[in-house]
């Protein structure tokens, strides 16, 4: 659960001029003996990516934050998403170590989770790893929710309930848009106390319910939603757990409600989406078991269709994201 201290520590807030190598040595533990270059390697590659700007040149230059990392990188922003990032280098890049064993033994080997905590347990019972899984979805689904809120045809509907909803990230993002929606975000106990603060910090409270609820539990899921939602949970799971998430949807759902399903979804075809084919090798290796899979479009309107929802419709949201509405 390490944090990168560096954008933090250069954020403006902090009014430093700018650091040398040796000044950020010192600070974020990096290596700067004579003849060791690869502490530069480092910070010039952040300049490269624009992560960094610098002035100057050699050892006396100076380093900053580009606007990008004031605005992305430094933690307590409102739109920081180095959560992600945080996430992504302790749990799936050791993960993806194990993914020849797991692509020639259909199952990911039981060392794995002794490197990396299942993420059921994850989810379920330790509420600081929640916690910090949650700072990484924010991370990495803020901007897809707020192009969804103003994609999504909102204003016909009344409430939201964001199922899986983590911080409250979508059910904040609906209710600020759309201020006559009313909004809940449903997630584990463990998560319960992380997002009753992010909502306050949206100033969201007293307009985002945040409830907890086991999607998987034999209760129904709650009624007095227009709109449900899944960010980022149809692909978490095995087809079968998939359906019956659709199943439980289109339960409470009212004649001409929607339920939206946030993933990354994967061409018809099948020919044009490495970056979600990788995310769906990523969910085999972190839910194990569940054999969880990213999915096309095509799929999910047959698996809705199967359930009774009856028409569809699909928004682009950032990049490979996309939005799959299904009205009952
Ligand atoms: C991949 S995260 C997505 C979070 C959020 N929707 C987003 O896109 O940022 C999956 C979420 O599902 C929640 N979850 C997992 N199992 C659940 C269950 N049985 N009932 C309710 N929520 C569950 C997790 O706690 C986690 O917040």
């Amino acid at each position: 659960m390490q944090q990168c201290p560096l954008f933090g520590w250069l954020a403006p807030l902090h009014n430093r001029a700018g650091a040398t190598l040796q000044q950020l040595g010192s600070r974020i533990g990096l290596c700067t003996e004579p003849g060791f270059r690869a502490g530069a390697d480092f910070l010039d590659l952040l300049v490269s990516v624009g992560c960094l700007a610098r002035e100057g040149d050699g050892l006396g230059a100076l380093y900053r934050n580009s606007e990008v990392a004031n605005r992305y990188l430094v933690r307590g922003q409102p739109e920081y998403c180095g959560g992600i990032l945080a996430l992504n280098s302790d749990r799936s890049f050791p993960m993806f170590g194990y993914l020849p064993h797991a692509l020639q033994h259909g199952e990911v080997p039981p060392e794995a989770f002794q490197r990396v905590p299942d993420i059921l347990s994850t989810f379920g019972s330790d509420v600081g790893a929640a916690e910090f899984f949650a700072e990484g979805m924010t991370g990495a689904s803020l901007g897809n929710f707020r192009l969804l809120a103003e994609r999504f045809p909102f204003s016909r509907f009344a409430s939201v309930g964001d199922l899986g909803g983590s911080a409250g990230c979508l059910a904040c993002c609906v209710a600020t848009r759309h201020l006559h929606m009313a909004a809940t975000t449903y997630d584990l106990p463990p998560v319960h106390a992380a997002a009753e603060r992010y909502v306050r910090s949206q100033g969201c409270e007293g307009r985002v319910q945040v409830v907890d609820y086991d999607f998987f539990s034999p209760d129904p899921v709650p009624a007095g939603h227009d709109v449900l939602t899944y960010g980022m949970v149809l692909h978490d799971w095995g087809l079968d757990k998939k359906i019956l998430l659709l199943r439980k949807a289109y339960a409470a759902l009212p004649p001409g409600g929607a339920l939206i399903a946030i993933d990354h979804l994967v061409d018809d075809e099948r020919r044009s989406s490495p970056i979600q084919l990788g995310m769906s090798l990523t969910m085999l290796l972190e839910f194990g078991r569940e054999n969880a899979f990213d999915y096309s479009y095509k799929e999910f309107c047959e698996w809705a269709r199967q359930v009774g929802f009856t028409s569809f419709e699909l928004l682009c949201l950032v990049g490979t994201a996309k939005a799959a509405v299904a009205y009952k």
